[in-house]
C-alpha cells in the first residue's frame, strides 16, 4: 500500500518522546512483512535490529551485519507494518567516522526504506552525530549500555555498570544523547539502579533490554521472547515455545511424508 492510501496513521517521533512518564513504550525487533504485520497491533515501536545478523543470518556477532542486509529487512518491515514507529539499526561501521558518514548512510536507510528513523549505539562520536542528524530531519534513537557492535573490545556480550567508572560513562552517554536530541534512548544490559539513574536524568523515554522495569519503555528481540532458541540472555522471558512448535511440526510432516499419508486426496489436482 503507498503512503498516499494509507489509512492506518503511524506513530511519530514526537509522540514517541511525548510519552516519558505516561504507558511505558512497548517495543519488540522484527525482520520480516510477515512478522511485522502480526507484531504491528501490540507494537508502539518496532525496531529492525542489526540483530538479524545473528538472528535471521547466523552470524557470531552483529560486527557482519551490512547497510544492504539492513535496508532489505527494513524495507520487508515497512511492508508489513501499517501503525508501529519503525527504526532500523546502523550496522557496525556506517555511522562511527563521523556525522558526515552517518547522515549519508541514514539518509540512504530512510529513503530506501521509508522507516522514520535510525538507531545508533554510543561511541566517542555519537552526541556531535545524534545533534547532525537530528538537525537535518533524522529522528535518532540512542542506545547505551552493553553496545553489542563493541563485542570485540569489550570481549564478549558483557553487562555494563559493575564499576563506578564504567557506571559513570553510561550516565553520560545517556546525557549526552539525551542533549543531542534523541527522541528515545535504548538501554541494554545495565543494573535496576543505574536503569533507574539514567531514566530519571534524561528527558527522552528510556527503552530498557535486561535493563529492568524502572525504563519508560522495554525491547525484546522477537524470536528470543517466542522461544526460538534454546539459549536466551537471563533477561529474557519467553512467551510462545516456537522451537519445540516447529521441529514437532517438521517430525510429524516428515512421518506423514514417510507413511505416504501425505498427500491426501483433497490436497491433490485431478484432471477433472
Ligand atoms: N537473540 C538475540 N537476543 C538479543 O537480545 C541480542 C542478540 N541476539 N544479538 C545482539 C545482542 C547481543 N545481546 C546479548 C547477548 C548475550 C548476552 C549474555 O550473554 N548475557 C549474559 C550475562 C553477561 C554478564 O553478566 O555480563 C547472561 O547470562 O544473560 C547479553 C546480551 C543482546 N542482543
Ligand atoms: C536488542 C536491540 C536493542 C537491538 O539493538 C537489536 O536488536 O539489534
Ligand atoms: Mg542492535
Amino acid at each position: 500500500m503507498s503512503s498516499h492510501t494509507q489509512t492506518v496513521k503511524r506513530l511519530t517521533a514526537p509522540e514517541i518522546y511525548a510519552r516519558k512518564g505516561q504507558t511505558p513504550l512497548v517495543c519488540l525487533t522484527a525482520y520480516s512483512a510477515p512478522m511485522a504485520d502480526i507484531l504491528d497491533a501490540a507494537c508502539d515501536i518496532l525496531l529492525v535490529g542489526d540483530s538479524v545478523g545473528m538472528v535471521v543470518h547466523g552470524l557470531p556477532s552483529t560486527i557482519g551485519v551490512t547497510m544492504e542486509m539492513m535496508i532489505l529487512h527494513g524495507q520487508a518491515v515497512m511492508r508489513g507494518a501499517k501503525k508501529a514507529f519503525v527504526v532500523v539499526d546502523m550496522p557496525f561501521g556506517s555511522y562511527e567516522a563521523g556525522p558526515e558518514q552517518a547522515f549519508a548512510n541514514a539518509v540512504r536507510i530512510l529513503k530506501e526504506t521509508g522507516a522514520q528513523a535510525v538507531k545508533l549505539e554510543s561511541g566517542p562520536t555519537v552526541h556531535e552525530t545524534i545533534g547532525y542528524l537530528t538537525q537535518r530531519g533524522i529522528p535518532v534513537m540512542g542506545h547505551v549500555g552493553l553496545r553489542p557492535q563493541a563485542v570485540n573490545v569489550d570481549g564478549g556480550f558483557k553487562a555494563k555498570g559493575r564499576t563506578q567508572a564504567e557506571r559513570d560513562k553510561v550516565l553520560q552517554e545517556a546525557r549526552d544523547s539525551d542533549a543531542a536530541g534523541a527522541f528515545a534512548i535504548v538501554v541494554e544490559g545495565v543494573a535496576a539502579d543505574l536503569a533507574g539513574e539514567i531514566t530519571a536524568a534524561v528527558k527522552a523515554p528510556t527503552i530498557g533490554i535486561g535493563a529492568s522495569a524502572a525504563c519508560d519503555g522495554q525491547i525484546l528481540v522477537v524470536d528470543d521472547m517466542l522461544g526460538q532458541f534454546d539459549w536466551s540472555p537471563k533477561f529474557v522471558r519467553r512467551y510462545a515455545g516456537l522451537r519445540e512448535t516447529i521441529s514437532d511440526a517438521a517430525e510429524a510432516y516428515a512421518k506423514d511424508v514417510r507413511s505416504r499419508d501425505f498427500p491426501a486426496p483433497q490436497e491433490t489436482y485431478f484432471a477433472k
